[in-house]
């Protein structure tokens, strides 16, 4: 090797040596800037867990100050079965050559610190002894936190289980995650099942759906529900309620209470609060909120009511001779009957004693409600009348009880009222009915008992007539534009034994409203149609038709048609010269039965008059639809039709009307000649009034036809 060669090898050695040296540096720096960088100290131990170095970046990392760490062995610094801990990891770490993990704890000044270690065996020359990097990490208040969550989880099981309600949660799939014993019990094991899984009605599920839906977007909800445990229904208050977590919904929770008893606490306190315990009837107090809602209801609805004050007659007789246990059960079989003649919605109550209140509610217009309250009055007058047997009686032995009542009937609607002076009117009235005699129904106001007493007379006057033929029918000619008779109209008469003759003004109304109107209806049809079939059979009064007023109630009668069509079979009467006369109000009403109604009786011929046309509200277009074949102008408008130009030009506005649907017109109510001459000159071809001929019995109605006939 020359000179040459050798400087050349140095300086190549030289430079290779610092480049190590370089790298030697570079690899301390980055050590250091990773130990600089590590948030745990870090110690190198011997086998004997002896600290030969340690570096932190802060001492408050360390477990003790660096003076009694450093060369000390972990026996010496650490309790015995800590330091023991720690010697089992070296060796650990020593014999598997990977890094081990352990937790200690020490007891410092300042209470129990924890720490957790990670140890790894350094790489060391063969003969070396074995030394050890060892990281440890302060976690002391992540133990704390770790202990407080303990803590919270041993409360709230403790709660979950202790409290007198079932519980349970759900997670966001919908699967039960906890529960307690109660709903065990309940429901069976809920733990990892959905709600879809539940045994229970599909009504049921689809509450709880619903309720759980409504939870986990947020609300709160709380509601009852009932469900059958052991063959006993049992009640339940539930809540469902979203847990939140920072705010974000993850899951939802329930308590279900059992409140049946609770219920039946509640349900027992409302029956001695608001009940008679001997009749079960609402009481006094329960009776004037419930009158009380009834007035103010009848007035919003514009309805009537009545109060009904029913007080038993000698009551306090049947108890002095037979004793209190005899009385109690006759007021109990009263209350039974009392509820028996209400309709649901009215109340019955008792008042105390032997005193009962009855409140009839919703009825329509001051006459209904006379006539309502008079009827329903009257039965429980009969129901109370009937014998009661009495299983109690003195001397333990039953006895029959013929008992009355007397009551006092008044009635309310739009007037301003108080529940207690209502109360005190019925009271008025109950001692005048017992002044009457007892056993007797009597109203507030004179006049309503005036005009009850004559409509209850009425109604069983008008059974009697029915029954007694005393009906029978005038007919008014109807005349052509030559005062030629076409027919007739067919009006209704009582013959009444004792007042003589009836004009339907006074009888109508209520034969309509207690629904005697269709069998006298059916009545009227029935002699119409005889008549007809008579006329049809003489030559010169084959040609008359007959007009037969038919009232709503009758014209809707189920079988209406039928009844018609036998009729027309029986009497042989000319179907196509009867002419039914319907009002706007029976038309209204219903319009799509009642057009069917028309078609099937025109399909047998029959024909329509609209009576009184003018004083309804009929639309064009639903008259247009109306298989009709005359319009009779009401007799209101042709009354004046000389005097009032208002009323003039509806009975020419009625007649352009007539013409251009196709319709005859007929006036009604003509008396002068003046009147006949207006309506003549402005195309009216029919005509019906006094200026004729009135209503009159058969035998002259056929006179006057024989007039005109000769
Ligand atoms: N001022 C005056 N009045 C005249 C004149 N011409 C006829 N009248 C009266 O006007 C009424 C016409 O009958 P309505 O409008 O069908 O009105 C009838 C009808 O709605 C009803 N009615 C009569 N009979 C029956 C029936 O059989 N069934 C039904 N449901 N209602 C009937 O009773 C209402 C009254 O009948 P009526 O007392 O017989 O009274 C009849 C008749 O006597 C006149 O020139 N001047």
């Amino acid at each position: 090797m020359t000179d040459e060669n050798r400087r050349l090898r140095a300086t190549c050695d030289i430079d290779a040596r610092k480049r190590h040296e370089q790298q030697v540096v570079g690899l301390r720096d980055e050590l250091a800037t990773i130990l600089h960088a590590l948030p745990d100290p870090v110690f190198e131990l011997d086998m004997d867990g002896r600290c030969l170095s340690y570096y932190a970046r802060s001492e408050d990392l360390l477990a003790s100050s660096p003076s009694i760490l450093l060369g000390k062995t972990v026996r010496e610094v650490l309790a015995l079965d800590e330091a023991e801990s720690v010697l089992q990891a070296l060796h650990e770490a020593r014999d598997t050559g990977r890094s081990v993990g352990r937790q200690f704890k020490i007891e410092g000044e300042h209470g129990p610190q924890w720490f957790e270690m990670s140890v790894a065996p350094k790489p060391s020359i063969a003969d070396e002894t074995p030394r050890f990097i060892v990281l440890s990490r302060k976690i002391t208040a992540r133990k704390q936190a770790e202990q407080v969550l303990r803590e919270r989880e041993s409360l709230l099981r403790a709660v979950v289980d202790n409290i007198p309600a079932e519980f349970w949660a759900r997670d966001l799939e919908g699967r039960c995650i906890m529960e307690n014993a109660a709903t065990v019990a309940h429901w069976g094991s809920l733990l990892g099942s959905r709600i879809d899984d539940a045994r229970v009605s599909p009504e049921a599920h689809a509450d709880w759906l619903a309720s759980n839906q409504r939870a986990y977007a947020g609300e709160t909800v709380r509601k009852e529900f009932a469900s059958d445990i052991d063959g006993e229904r049992r009640v339940f208050q539930c809540i469902v309620a979203p847990i939140r977590v920072g705010g974000e919904i993850v899951g939802i929770c329930g308590f279900n209470q059992d409140i049946t008893e609770r219920k039946r606490h509640e349900e027992q306190i409302h029956q001695l609060a608001f009940f008679d315990p001997l009749t079960r009837l609402p009481n006094r107090r329960l009776m004037l909120d419930r009158l009380e809602h009834a007035l103010i209801g009848s007035a919003r609805r514009h309805q009537e009511g009545a109060l009904l004050l029913i007080d038993l007659d000698h009551f306090k007789d049947l108890n002095d001779t037979h004793g209190h246990e005899a009385g109690d059960e006759l007021l109990m079989k009263v209350a039974a009957r009392l509820r028996l003649c209400i309709r649901q919605g009215d109340t019955a109550a008792r008042l105390g004693g032997d005193e009962f209140v009855v409140v009839l509610e919703d009825i329509d217009g001051v006459v209904e409600g006379l006539v309502q309250a008079n009827a329903i009055a009257g039965k429980i007058r009969d129901e109370l009348n009937r014998p009661f047997h009495l299983m109690r009686g003195g001397g333990g032995e039953a006895i029959t009880y013929h008992c009355s009542a007397s009551i006092g009937i008044t009635l309310f609607g739009s007037q301003d009222i108080s529940a207690s002076e209502l109360l005190r009117r019925a009271d008025t009235a109950m001692y005048q009915a017992k002044a009457a005699g007892r056993n007797a129904l009597c109203f507030f106001d004179p006049a309503m008992q005036a005009a009850a007493t004559e409509r209850a007379a009425l109604h069983a006057d008008l059974h009697r007539a029915l029954r007694d033929s005393q009906f029978e029918l005038h007919y008014q000619v109807q005349v052509d534009e030559t005062r030629r008779p076409i027919g007739a109209e067919a009006l209704l008469r009582w013959r009444h034994p004792a007042r003589g003759l009836i004009f339907p003004g006074s009888f109508i109304g209520l034969a309509e409203e207690t629904g005697l109107i269709v069998p006298i209806g059916t009545w009227v049809l029935r002699t119409a149609c005889l008549q007809l079939a008579a006329w049809a059979a003489r030559p010169e009064t084959a040609h008359l038709r007959l007009a037969v007023n038919v009232s709503a109630r009758q014209f809707r009668q189920a079988g209406f048609t039928d009844q018609l069509r036998e009729l027309i079979v029986l009497t042989g009467a000319p179907a196509s010269r009867l002419e039914l006369e319907l009002t706007e109000s029976t038309l209204i009403e219903d319009a799509e039965a009642v057009v069917e109604r028309m078609e099937e009786l025109r399909a047998l011929g029959i024909r329509f008059s609209l009576d009184d046309f003018g004083t309804g509200y009929s639309s064009l277009a639903y008259l247009k639809r109306l298989p009709l074949s005359q319009l009779k102008v009401d007799q209101s408008f042709v009354r004046d039709v000389m005097s009032d130009a208002n009323d003039a030009t509806i009975v020419e506005t009625i007649l352009g009307l007539g013409g251009s649907l196709g319709l005859s017109v007929i006036a009604e109510g003509v008396e002068s000649e003046d009147q006949f001459a207006f309506l003549a000159a402005r195309g009216c071809r029919e005509h019906q009034g006094y200026l004729f001929g009135r209503p009159m019995g058969l035998r002259d109605f056929e006179a006057l036809l024989a007039v005109h006939h000769a």
